[in-house]
């Protein structure tokens, strides 16, 4: 399975970054913290060209606080500024304004607000970050993909103008196991996919990778070899049957991604960063 979910509002809100793009400062690329890599869309650094760029690196509080501390040396030493933040986070708001400044090039229109741009693919907290940061609900924020579907703009005070901007995936995600972890993340509409296939790649990943989390949440002790059958063994756990005593897989499939999303299984990542090279 690749993933190709490039709705009209999208295709919209590319021109309208491309539009805006021309009077931005600086710009804000939310990332999820759970997968950095698979988040960063290859669309958003083409549109964003050379200009000063804050990656945050959002739901640490889901994230393996190692995992991220792995990214954040990643991100340092490919020599961009990264920042593990959580968007609900007043004190983290709070770093984001205090070096946003020092990022934006010296400017003849010293009287004019710093423009922010706030990037990012889809249900990653772009606008839970825009309320943090504004003090107020000033966007919409919901758990499900595509909810903001026009760009916002807010003056902050004198000093910042912030525009949030809806959430883009690129026109086809070529990588299979990327499109898996970003579905399982959150970051498709589940109308675009197969629940099912992809909670049980997701499984295969959460057995190799967090089997002893997999054992306390779902009190099953000898876990099984892939996430098909994890699927079976959880469905049976909570009781997903069907006539005749089958599992329903799809149900198990929700109950998983669900608890996952949530956070429910633990502090888990999706990705690891690439293995420094040898020197
Ligand atoms: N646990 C946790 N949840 C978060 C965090 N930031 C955002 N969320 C949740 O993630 C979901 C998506 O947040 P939004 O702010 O709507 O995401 P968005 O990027 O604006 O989404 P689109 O409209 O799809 O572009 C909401 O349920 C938020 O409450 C965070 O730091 N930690």
């Amino acid at each position: 399975m690749s993933i190709q979910w490039f709705p009209g509002h999208m295709h919209r809100a590319r021109k309208q970054i491309a539009l805006v793009m021309a009077k931005v400062d600086v710009v804000i690329e939310v990332l999820d913290a759970r997968l950095p890599g698979y988040s960063e869309n290859p669309l958003l650094r083409e549109l964003r060209g050379p200009r000063p760029c804050l990656k945050v690196l959002n739901k640490s509080d889901l994230a393996d606080p190692a995992v991220t501390a792995a990214w954040m040396d990643f991100f340092r030493e490919c020599g961009t500024v990264p920042m593990e933040i959580s968007a609900t986070s007043p004190k983290d708001a709070k770093r984001i304004l205090g070096t946003l400044p020092g990022m934006v090039k010296e400017r003849n229109f010293l009287m004019q607000p710093v423009n922010c741009l706030i990037v990012g693919i889809p249900n990653v907290g772009k606008s839970t970050l825009m309320n943090t940061l504004v003090g107020r609900k000033v966007a919409r924020a919901a758990n499900q993909a595509a909810i903001t579907t026009k760009q916002k703009r807010v003056h902050v005070n004198d000093e910042l103008t912030l525009y949030d901007t809806p959430g883009v995936l690129w026109p086809k995600i070529e990588s299979v196991t990327a499109s898996y972890m970003l579905a399982g993340s959150g970051a498709v509409r589940e109308t675009a996919m197969d629940n099912a296939e992809v909670a049980a790649r997701v499984g295969d990943y959460l057995l190799r990778e967090y089997p002893g989390l997999l054992k306390e949440r779902y009190k099953i002790t000898d876990l099984p070899q892939n996430g098909i059958d994890l699927l079976e063994a959880l469905g049976r756990k909570r009781g997903c049957l069907i006539k005749g005593g089958e599992v329903d897989v799809t149900k198990a499939a929700g109950i998983l991604l669900n608890e996952l999303r949530a956070g429910q299984i633990g502090r888990i990542s999706l990705q690891k960063p690439p293995a420094p090279k040898a020197a």
